[in-house]
């Protein structure tokens, strides 16, 4: 479904990406970790054409996305910072992203959207909201279109443990639909019971891409945290 081969970026002197080959396939939910500046969003914003890689290319579904746009609407985006316009409502946006999108042929699911009682605050101004309400809007719109692959980075970052368990639902629900999902966070306990694959990076290296069900196995332990942390021990 996406195929990384030997992409490579560089940002000034600092290579932040080196010569990464990756394949993420159907109904896998991945975690994408690593320490901070080792390239996830990086490696994210190629996928989505917001940064150009300086060799090696990536493909969706067959299409190398180099030359073909359109495979952005098989796409939900949540970012690890949103921006929306200040001073219109979340509704204004709302609508704003339904017209922008409004030839696509997907029909609208608006469950996370519901689940966050969002409509009950329609009116109110983004810049008046609070940074868990504008991540709940960013959700809610990265699975609005009902797009085939969701990529989200830091999803649960400034969620309530609530919407943040809402949130995982709705990412088991999708994944049940055959969906595949990125995810990237640093709290690794988010991660449990939601991912079934781990891909790391390092200085822009990609150390390892395996199964968690593998790690658990290897290392013996079966929470996220406990199983990267016996994995560090053994590579340091
Ligand atoms: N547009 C840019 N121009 C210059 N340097 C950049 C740019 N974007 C990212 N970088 C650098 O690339 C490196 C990787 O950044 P990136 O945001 O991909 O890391 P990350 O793994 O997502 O980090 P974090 O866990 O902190 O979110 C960092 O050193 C960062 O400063």
């Amino acid at each position: 479904m996406i195929i990384a081969t030997n992409v490579n970026k560089r940002f000034g002197r600092l290579q932040v990406l080196s010569d990464i080959s990756l394949t993420c396939n159907k109904g896998q939910t991945i975690a994408l970790i690593g320490p901070n500046g080792s390239g996830k969003t990086t490696l994210i914003k190629c996928l989505l054409g917001m940064v150009i890689p300086d060799s090696g290319f990536m493909t969706v579904n067959n299409k190398n996305i180099a030359r073909d746009w359109a495979y952005r609407e098989q796409i939900g985006y949540m970012p690890q910072i949103s921006r929306f316009p200040d001073n219109m409502t979340i509704e204004q946006v709302i609508d704003m992203v339904k017209d922008i999108r409004s030839g696509s042929s997907r029909h609208l699911d608006e469950e996370l959207l519901q689940a966050f009682d969002l409509p009950s605050l329609y009116g109110k101004r983004m810049r008046t909201l609070s940074g868990g309400t504008r991540q709940k809007v960013s959700a809610s719109l990265a699975f609005l279109f009902n797009p085939d692959i969701l990529i989200l980075d830091e999803p649960t970052a400034g969620l309530d443990p609530l919407s943040s368990e809402i949130l995982k639902e709705k990412i088991q629900k999708e994944k049940s639909k055959g969906k595949l999902t990125m995810i990237t966070s640093h709290v690794l306990s988010d991660l449990d019971d939601l991912v079934s694959e781990i891909v790391y990076l390092q200085e822009g290296k990609l150390r390892f891409h395996s199964s968690v069900s593998s790690l658990q196995k290897d290392t013996g332990e079966e929470k996220l945290n406990k199983v990267m942390a016996r994995i560090m021990q053994q590579n340091r």
